[in-house]
């Protein structure tokens, strides 16, 4: 499945009267994406849910894109070998441009675990856009939550190339916003939140 390799000829762009300027100033905000990724339960549906329910309380419009909620449609014909996963993260990094483009805070929260296929996402914005947000807690940690059971069934051998096990996670090089537990506790959610909450009135998206 080489999704990079254009199948369609002779196809041309429309622009629409209405653009992201107007939308943006009817908002009150500007459009942008926020990537959060992490290992398997390093609280990103966890973080992407704060976050969103804090944006909206603000009356900033948010929507989260969480990419075990993915699967279950856009995604569902992919499963978790290093091209599927790629094709996983370019299909939401599209997705998530379009909603950046229609003026909101595209909150998407995936393992994402290869640093081109985030640097492919990163390159489909504008510089400032694409707001990469590590979730930095170790396996350790990551592992004794279990949620979900998998890192047992991955530890059992029941699970093949399950990130962290057997499977790679490439931390960021340059992310904008890292959280990391202290002394072995994470932060709570709330205080995640407020981080990038901060860095986005900061950096201006909260306004128009
Ligand atoms: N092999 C393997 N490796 C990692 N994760 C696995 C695997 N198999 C199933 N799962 C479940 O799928 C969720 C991750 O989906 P993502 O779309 O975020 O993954 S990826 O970005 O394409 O790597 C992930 O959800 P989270 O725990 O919320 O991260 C798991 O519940
Ligand atoms: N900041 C936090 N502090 C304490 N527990 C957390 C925090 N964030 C998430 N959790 C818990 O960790 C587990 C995994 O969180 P989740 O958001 O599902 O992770 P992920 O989406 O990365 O797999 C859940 O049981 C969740 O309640």
């Amino acid at each position: 499945m080489s999704s990079t390799v254009p199948k369609s000829s002779n196809i041309f762009w429309h622009d629409c009267p209405v653009g992201k300027t107007d939308r943006q100033k009817l908002l009150k905000q500007k459009g942008c994406v926020v990537w959060i990724t992490g290992l398997s339960g390093s609280g990103k549906s966890t973080l992407a849910c704060t976050l969103g329910r804090e944006l909206h309380t603000r009356g900033k419009l948010a929507y989260v894109l969480d990419g075990d909620n993915l699967r279950h449609g856009l995604n569902k014909d992919l499963g978790f070998k290093a091209e599927d996963r790629a094709e996983n993260i370019r299909r939401v990094g599209e997705v998530a441009k379009l909603f950046a483009d229609a003026g909101l805070v595209c909150i998407a929260s995936l393992i994402s675990p290869y640093r081109r296929d985030r640097e492919s996402c990163r390159a489909l914005l504008s510089d400032s856009s694409f707001i990469e947000v590590f979730l930095n807690m170790s396996l350790e940690l990551c592992e004794a939550r279990d949620p979900k059971g998998l890192y047992k069934l991955a530890r059992a051998g029941k699970i093949k190339g399950f990130t962290g096990i057997d499977d790679p996670y490439e931390a960021p090089l340059n992310c904008e916003i890292e959280i990391k537990e202290v002394d072995g506790v994470c932060p709570p959610p709330a205080e995640m939140a407020g981080q990038v909450v901060t860095y986005l009135e900061e950096k201006g998206f909260l306004h128009e």
